[in-house]
């Protein structure tokens, strides 16, 4: 099943996607796609209803951020050893774990906004995983009972801000539009193994990041056992798994986002994001 959420910003329904491609208006049967209702039976009780009995929605209306009222938007870094090659970095022994502000999410199509001061405005792929069902201290053998579903992440990133700033990364991680969500949330019995996905990234049509999910450092099933030794996951959470290589700081000399560009980014059966790159409107105020 893939759920969605449509229209306008902050005023988004449920719905989901038939089999044609086309949305269906969920509002009738659940309150929206966000933690309250990723549990194991409102997922059974929404996979059986007909989606060609469900109203139809115009193909024009804005899709949002697959997910509503995210509590925490938890990223891993490094998490490709070829990724953290290029950036100069090692293997981590451990995951490195950094925060996205709440306030970043965005829809998938929505513009990124390249913040004031921005020199070093940047692009990751990621395969997100959204939580369904509280995680505390769980064995990685029972870990993936948590998931609810996946999805696609951007982790727009700010090299400037998160590593030439001082302190963590979480300054060049979280600013507003840095946290494209979806299309879809895509629920686990349609993808039979998430670590097999390839996933890419282009910006006006060239093609940067071509990577697969097999080379992920630290799985599924660990990152959600080994986060939720330090933090309680709670439904709706989101954990971004890490980027493959071919990000702007990697490429020799370094590229960044400019106003005016495109990004296009998929994971194979989670859907396509677009984003138009802006720039911050200047203001005195
Ligand atoms: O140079 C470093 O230490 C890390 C640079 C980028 C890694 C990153 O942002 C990630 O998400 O991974």
């Amino acid at each position: 099943m893939k759920l969605l959420r449509f229209g306008p910003k902050g005023r988004e329904k449920p719905g989901l996607l038939d089999a044609d491609g086309g949305i269906r208006d969920l509002s009738a049967h659940v309150a929206d796609i966000n933690g309250r209702h990723l549990g194991r039976n409102t997922l059974a009780e929404l996979a059986g209803l007909d989606p060609s009995r469900l109203p139809q929605v115009s193909p024009d209306t804005r899709i949002g951020p697959c997910v509503g009222g995210v509590g925490k938007f938890i990223c891993i870094g490094l998490n490709y050893s070829d990724h953290a090659a290029e950036t100069g970095a090692e293997v981590p022994p451990e995951p490195v774990i950094f925060n996205k502000w709440t306030s970043a999410i965005c829809g998938p199509n929505d513009e990124v906004i390249i913040p004031r001061d921005s020199r070093k405005t940047d692009w990751e792929v990621e395969l997100g995983v959204v939580i369904g069902k509280t995680a505390r201290y769980v064995a990685e053998a029972g870990a993936m009972a948590h998931v609810a579903g996946y999805c696609v992440v951007n982790d727009v990133s700010e090299r400037e801000f998160q590593l030439e700033r001082s302190g963590t990364w979480d300054k060049g991680k979280g600013c507003d539009t840095f946290g494209p969500l979806g299309p879809w949330l895509v629920t686990p019995e349609e993808i039979a193994d998430p670590h097999q996905l390839d996933l890419w990234l282009e910006v006006d049509g060239h093609r940067y990041q071509d990577g697969n999910t097999r080379t992920m450092v630290y799985q599924i099933p660990f990152l959600i056992s080994y986060l939720s030794r330090f933090m309680s996951l709670q439904p709706g959470d989101v954990i971004s798994t890490g980027t493959p290589p071919g990000v702007g700081m990697g490429q020799k000399p370094p590229v960044y986002l400019q106003p005016g560009q495109q990004m296009r980014l998929s994971i194979e059966g989670l859907g396509i994001q677009t984003q138009r790159v802006i720039a911050e409107p200047s203001s005195d105020t």
